[in-house]
């Protein structure tokens, strides 16, 4: 049985998480994805219970009551996401280390309830207009959402700092180097 290490990946949104989180996740076998619950529409590619666990408000409320999040926020438009014990609890059991991406809130309350057990890592954009085009060239936002975006990338990046570590990703393949010695050093560590 490995030990209950958690690898908590964050960024604004746009910052190329996915991008670095899903080659992690093709590299590395003993890393497993933490499937989010949330209460957003399913985008159309998107598959139950593989991307996320799309629930109604209703349900979403009902966990909440249960107490079964590791944890929970409202991340965009009245929508809310959240870790669910019991998806950490899984991948523990098959002998795996979740790997989390989620919003800078929710990792920074994840970091406090799991302490050294939980690497966190902020990814970076070079910069709010670089964020900007990334973010219309992925062709998944309204102006509203981008606007939204945004606005809330700037109150994120305050957060940079509380993090254990820092990468920019300006260069894909570099940022997507140093996050993956950064998560090979921290599963090497006994904790
Ligand atoms: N707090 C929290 N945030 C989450 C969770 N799952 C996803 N998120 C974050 O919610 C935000 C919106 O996700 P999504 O709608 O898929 O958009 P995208 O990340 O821009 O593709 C992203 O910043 C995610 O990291 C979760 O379980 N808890
Ligand atoms: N270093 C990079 N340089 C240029 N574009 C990038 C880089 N990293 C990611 N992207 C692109 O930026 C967009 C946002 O990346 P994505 O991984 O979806 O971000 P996030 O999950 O943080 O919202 C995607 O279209 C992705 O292909």
């Amino acid at each position: 049985m490995s030990s209950h290490k958690i690898i908590i990946i964050t960024a604004p949104s746009g910052a190329g998480k996915t991008t670095i989180v899903k080659r992690l996740l093709r590299e590395m076998p003993e890393l497993a994805f933490s499937i989010s619950a949330a209460t957003r529409t399913p985008r159309e590619t998107e598959v139950h219970g593989r991307d996320y666990y799309f629930l109604s408000a209703d349900e979403f409320q009902q966990h909440i009551d249960n107490n079964d999040f590791a944890e929970y926020e409202m991340v965009y438009a009245g929508k809310y996401y959240g870790t669910l014990k019991s998806e950490l609890e899984r991948i523990w059991e098959k002998g795996q280390y979740p790997m989390v991406d989620i919003d800078v809130k929710g990792a920074l309350s994840i970091k406090e309830k799991y302490h050294g057990a939980a690497l966190t890592i902020f990814i970076q954009p070079p910069s709010l207009d670089a964020l900007r085009v990334r973010l219309s060239e992925r062709g998944t936002e309204t102006q509203a959402s981008l606007d939204e975006r945004l606005g809330k990338a700037r109150y994120e990046l305050s957060f940079a700092r509380e993090f254990d570590h820092i990468v920019v990703n300006d260069e894909l393949e570099r940022a997507y180097g140093e996050v993956k010695a950064i998560v090979d050093n921290f599963l090497a560590r006994r904790v």
